[in-house]
């Protein structure tokens, strides 16, 4: 049947009402090819995608962060958006994107709280709002470890000592970079000491991070996927890693997933975040100076550099030692 023949034409808002709700669940390739079927499906799929790329965080932050390209004809690049970090999901495999009367129905509402790894109701504040003086949260924030209220507190999410809670912490936008893929850039000033965000994605055993590394690498071999494993280390006074932290943003994540790696150690200082009764700490990034809007962000991916095959860096900064940090994870 082909919708453009005139037999069919009354039927067309019908169907334009069904497929309205059903395109934004396509992924970009289900979408290019809906889109040779009719003129009809072609307009629609043309409109999901510009309103894809107007916010790749699916209205799920508090200000849309757009997608910019003036280097080629990519609209957008497709992942499944979470603000906090999540155990392996496997019923999570389509997210609706793209929706056209529908912009922004979750702008300003709360960011869902993760309870992964939450020991069970120990610790906590009983304040009943916001937290001040005497505050047990606040009197063990130390230089070192930073504790946030958490779940087993009485204060809301407005209190002043859960600032990484609530998302991204700056207007943000995803711009197309010269021989980096996307990277993630201030939309505003953004000053010394601020929360931008945190690097939210599936927490992975070791296990697992190692078995996901293996197949990224092999994928990564034509030079077109580039994952977003980040490990992180936590060290004992001694300097031996205690605690180890595996994060993979490469198909569920937020946009710190676009955070591309600086030799320098770019304008971004990783900081371990533990909320009171979590277990497990939360990434999150502040600047570590008075960041310019329209800056790129970037961070240091570490020292190491082990693997035989490495990918070009093309940081830009004049200490640039010419390949990415790699490790045998
Ligand atoms: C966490 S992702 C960052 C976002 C990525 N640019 C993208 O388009 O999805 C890490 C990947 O970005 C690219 N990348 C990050 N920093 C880079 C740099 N300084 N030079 C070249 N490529 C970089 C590499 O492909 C790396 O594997």
């Amino acid at each position: 049947m082909s919708l453009n023949s005139k037999q069919y034409q009354h039927q067309l808002p019908h169907f334009l009402s069904i497929a309205e709700f059903i395109l934004p669940w396509l992924t970009p390739q289900e979408l290019a090819s809906i889109s040779c079927t009719c003129h009809a499906l072609s307009h629609l799929s043309k409109l999901i995608s510009s309103v894809r790329s107007s916010d790749a965080s699916r209205s799920l932050e508090s200000h849309p962060i757009p997608y910019i390209n003036n280097i080629d004809s990519q609209p957008y690049f497709y992942f499944l958006y979470t603000p906090i970090c999540l155990t392996t999901s496997p019923t999570l495999v389509r997210q609706f994107w793209g929706h056209l009367a529908n912009p922004n129905p979750n702008y300003n509402n709360p960011i869902p709280q993760s309870n992964f790894g939450m020991v069970s109701d120990v610790g906590g504040c009983d304040c009943s709002e916001k937290c001040e003086g005497e505050c047990p949260c606040l009197v063990m924030r130390g230089a070192e470890v930073i504790i946030e209220c958490g779940m087993c507190c009485d204060c809301e999410l407005n209190c002043g000592n859960r600032e990484t809670q609530k998302g991204v912490g700056a207007e943000l936008k995803v711009v197309r970079v010269l021989n980096k893929g996307w990277g993630l850039f201030a939309a505003q000033f953004i000053h010394s000491g601020q929360f931008v965000c945190e690097y939210a994605g599936e927490l992975l055993t070791t296990k697992e991070a190692r078995e996901r590394q293996q197949v990224y690498d092999g994928l990564a071999k034509d030079g077109s996927f580039s994952s977003a494993l980040l490990v992180v280390r936590e060290y004992l006074p001694s300097r031996k890693a205690c605690f180890r932290i595996n994060i993979d943003a490469t198909r569920i994540g937020n946009v710190a997933r676009f955070i591309n790696h600086s030799c320098d150690g770019g304008n971004l200082s990783t900081i371990l975040i533990r909320s009171m009764g979590a277990l497990v700490p939360r990434v999150c990034f502040f600047a570590s100076r008075d960041i310019k809007a329209d800056e790129e962000l970037s961070f240091s991916y570490g020292d190491v550099r082990h693997r035989a095959e490495r990918l070009n860096c093309h940081c830009g900064s004049s200490c640039c030692f010419g390949t990415l940090p790699s490790e045998d994870t």
